[in-house]
């Protein structure tokens, strides 16, 4: 495939060269940008997600600014649901909100199935952009059916996930139906944008860092494993990156749910996940957003140590632990990216051979 060989896919197919190690950002794409905020000017964010061509011109943003290494497919985890008609919207400034919680089986039941035809518009704005793209892959997501499901259940973000958990632990069987059909919308929306030429997929599975190990593995894990083994199947030569926050207690059951990529939020050390995945995952990660505004030898210093510890895996992609903050200033990521493209080779092979001597 035509992205085969790029630093991305190399890194997160365990085919890291001795070159720079690939960077790009969660959210590189919008409210950063002033060009972002301009195009937005005057439609919703259902709606921009909607236009392809508006979709294309705010993927290729960042890439063209900072240089990054991939681009990440604008859009927004509650698009398949509101392309299967679930009624919904998404709040500035707050994120989605659902008009009727789902909190019971005829709510369940009543839920509608993504029909693939609906999902013109991605194949649309995913084949424009791969040719625009030229050499540079871009990342396809969808959101994983847990975090999917605490929105549908509490009906807007939340802070403590009570009444999803809830529903989990009093009600399996209506958990497990619920996050089945997700399951279903989230591989429908993945696999479509692979095949119209997504060169990556991560699964987004955010909110997910609130759940105990062994909720996780009961509840969880067997609906995104789902969604990760049809990728798998379908598109076998696109590596799957699962990502979430807070997770460092469920990395190495996240990892063996069927990922390339254990993506890494920036309470644990990349070399700590690597040893947590068992040394056979890349990593993905992990500079803690909140430095950003930091001053620059400070921010520059704690770049320098996101790679030395990304060292430790078998690949590295270099990200933040989690998205770009709205307020964060762009010149910020721009030079970050090209501190990483200068110094990574470097400062990688420097860890490996120090870490071959002790
Ligand atoms: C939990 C989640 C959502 N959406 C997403 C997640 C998982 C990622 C994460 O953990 O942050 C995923 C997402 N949402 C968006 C992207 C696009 C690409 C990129 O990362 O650059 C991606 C990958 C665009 C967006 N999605 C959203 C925006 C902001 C909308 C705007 O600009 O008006 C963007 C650019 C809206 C949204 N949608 C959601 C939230 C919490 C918000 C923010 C609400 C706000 O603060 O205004 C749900």
């Amino acid at each position: 495939m035509q992205w085969d060989d790029s630093s991305l896919v190399r890194a997160a197919t365990g085919r890291q060269t001795d070159g720079p190690v690939p960077v790009w950002f969660m959210r590189q794409a919008g409210r950063s940008l002033p060009e972002y905020r301009a195009v937005r000017e005057g439609t919703t964010m259902l709606e921009s997600c909607r236009r392809p061509e508006l979709v294309a011109e705010i993927t290729l943003q960042p890439v063209r600014r900072h240089g990054v290494d991939a681009a990440i497919f604008f859009s927004d985890i509650m698009v398949p649901l509101a392309a299967a008609g679930i009624d919904l919207d998404i709040v500035p400034g707050t994120g989605p909100v659902i008009a009727e919680p789902i909190r019971d089986l005829a709510a369940v039941r009543a839920l509608p199935e993504l029909d693939p035809g609906a999902l013109g518009f991605v194949t649309e704005a995913v084949g424009a952009l791969t040719e625009q793209l030229g050499s540079v892959p871009l990342i396809g997501f969808a959101g994983a059916p847990f975090t999917l499901a605490s929105y549908l259940v509490e009906g807007g973000p939340s802070r403590d996930h009570a009444r999803t958990k809830a529903l989990m632990a009093a009600e399996p069987r209506v958990w497990a139906e619920l996050c089945e059909k997700l399951a279903r919308m989230s591989a429908t929306f993945l696999a479509t944008q692979a095949a119209a030429g997504a060169a990556a997929v991560q699964l987004f599975d955010s909110w997910v860092g609130s759940l105990a190990p062994a909720d996780y593995r009961e509840h969880v894990a067997p609906h995104s494993a789902a969604i990760l083994a049809q990728i798998g199947r379908e598109h076998p030569g696109v590596p799957r990156i699962h990502f979430g926050v807070g997770t460092g207690e469920l990395l190495s059951d996240m990892a063996a749910a069927g990922a390339d990529v254990i993506g890494v939020d920036w309470r644990v050390p990349l070399a700590e996940a690597a040893r947590r995945t068992g040394g056979g995952y890349a990593v993905q990660g992990n500079l803690d957003p909140a430095l950003l505004g930091a001053p620059w030898p400070v921010l520059a210093e704690r770049v320098r140590r996101v790679i030395r510890s990304g060292a430790h895996a078998p690949g590295h992609i270099f990200n933040l632990g989690h998205g770009v903050p709205p307020q964060t200033d762009p010149a910020v990521l721009t030079r970050i990216v090209e501190l990483v493209h200068a110094e990574s080779a470097q400062l990688r092979a420097a860890e490996q051979a120090g870490a071959g001597e002790r």
